[in-house]
């Protein structure tokens, strides 16, 4: 009987040797690419007269560059056309399966690999994204790479990364109305730090856990990296099964596909390297006020005076103060914001924008605040539509867009101007991440997002509900 976690059973079946300096070679069960880490892969591979070991287990989409309005090709923006023509060249003569804009799966590539069911129990994925993290949800280990290492993935299937320790982190009890699982990630992070993860892959159990859907299961695991975790991941149960059966790419022989996948959860006494826990009663909706996913509070709570937080965090701290424009002490409810985003690979899925259409029915997004829902792919867009979620939408004043990464980084038209202040349910609030080298980020969940756009500030959507 084995006596692990999923994390070592799932490595050792995929070690294919240990490294003169340590490291392990890995191999790669899935690889995911889009159209910004791949072009030089590709371009190596090209040089040195390499083609794609195993094409089959590549699959590509666009999404950081795509426009949400004007899908047209040529793009109005000619670098966003270089950029996905590169990848069309690079999936065609490669023979990669390519989910292009139009072919009913494009989307966020976080987004759109489980939603195809390639995402499964007890794989190894790589992809060159930090936010790789998100697979995890159904218990595979899922690690963002490197350029030179896509190259690496896509000529050998396999990749040379050193093993990382695990840390438990549970969390028990019931979320209350309003609070979400981006609020208990926000929340972890806020609580760990950003850095803490270095080195370890998250576990994250618990009975709060357990009662999480795939997206909400999702939602956490994509920001492990933001609190410094290379990968996060969930041990597979009924409801990642119940998720995954009859997806296109779901295992024909279903039963042995869920007995395997059984056999990899962690086991009870798993050894672990580190443990912490969380009360889910403790977790109110949270927004970051700063400039990393760290710095975040309850929405009750108030932007935290130097004094009140460890030396180590100071520094950044009164960076953050200066950039945002806030003042230690000050209430984070009741502060402006200008430009409203729904979307992305940790909050742009179905469940995310029912909730979020939800607390917009009835509501008229505030004048003079832009707000605007970016579904995460093509299904997501499709499904909310049959559900009548864009009209609740349009009716409330938000826009409707077709899908893609967007303001998340608005590396496409979607970008903030000057110091626009932005509630935004993406990932990261780094400086200048939405577009505009002064524009100011604040995290939160969607239903954060719609009761901020239609008040025009910081509010607690449990008023609202
Ligand atoms: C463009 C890409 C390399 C980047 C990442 O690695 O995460 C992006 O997706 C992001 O979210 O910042
Ligand atoms: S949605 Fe944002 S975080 Fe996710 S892959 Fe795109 S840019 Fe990165």
């Amino acid at each position: 009987m084995s006596r692990g976690t999923l994390f070592d059973k799932v490595w050792e079946r995929h070690q294919v040797a240990i490294l003169p300096g340590g490291q392990t070679q890995l191999f790669i069960g899935l690889h995911l690419i889009h159209e910004v880490t791949s072009p030089q892969a590709f371009a190596m591979l090209r040089e040195r007269g390499l083609s794609v070991l195993f094409p089959e287990r590549t699959v590509a989409t666009v999404d950081h560059i795509v426009p949400t309005e004007n899908r047209q090709r040529p793009f109005l923006d000619a670098l966003a056309e270089e950029m996905i023509v590169t990848l069309e060249k690079n999936c065609q003569d490669f023979g990669i399966q390519l989910y292009n804009i139009g072919s009913g799966n494009q989307g966020v590539v976080h987004v759109i690999a489980p939603e195809l069911g390639l995402t499964q129990p007890g794989m190894t994925i790589a992809c060159g994204d930090s936010h790789t993290s998100t697979h995890g949800a159904f218990g595979a280990i899922a690690l963002g790479i490197g350029t030179s290492q896509v190259r690496d993935v896509l000529a050998t299937q396999t990749l040379a990364v050193s093993k990382l320790k695990v840390r438990k982190i549970q969390v028990d009890g019931d979320l209350a109305a309003g609070v979400y699982a981006k609020d208990v990630i926000l929340h972890i992070i806020r609580t760990l730090g950003v850095k803490a993860g270095v080195g370890y892959a998250y576990e994250y159990t618990g009975s709060t856990i357990a009662s999480l859907n795939m997206e909400e299961r999702m939602t956490i695991c994509n920001m492990s990296i933001e609190g410094g975790a290379r990968c996060g991941y969930i041990n597979p149960d009924q409801t990642t099964y119940d998720y995954l059966r009859n997806r296109p790419y779901a295992p024909v022989d279903w039963q042995p596909a869920v007995s395997r996948w059984q056999s990899l959860a962690s086991d009870p006494d798993a050894i672990y390297d580190d443990e912490v826990r969380f009360n889910a009663q403790g977790i109110a909706p949270t927004v970051t006020w700063g400039i990393t996913p760290g710095q975040g509070i309850g929405v009750d709570e108030r932007v935290p005076q130097l004094a009140e937080l460890p030396a180590t965090e100071r520094d950044l701290a009164a960076e953050a103060y200066q950039y945002m424009g806030v003042t230690p002490g000050q209430a984070i409810a009741g502060l402006p914001v200008e430009v409203c985003f729904i979307g992305s690979c940790t909050n742009g899925r179905i469940t995310d924008l029912r909730e979020a259409a939800r607390v917009a029915q009835g509501r008229q997004v505030r004048a003079g605040v832009k707000a605007f829902v970016v579904p995460g792919s093509e299904p997501v867009k499709r499904q909310a539509e049959a559900e009548g979620l864009h009209e609740v939408f349009l009716a409330a004043g938000f826009e409707w867009r077709e899908p893609g990464c967007s303001m998340c980084l608005a590396m496409n038209p979607d970008q903030l101007q000057g110091r626009q202040v932005s509630a935004s349910s993406s990932n990261r609030n780094f400086k200048g991440r939405q577009g505009s080298a002064a524009g100011r980020t604040l995290l939160m969940s969607p239903a954060m997002v719609v009761a901020a756009a239609v008040t025009g500030r910081v509010t607690d959507v449990r008023e609202l509900l």
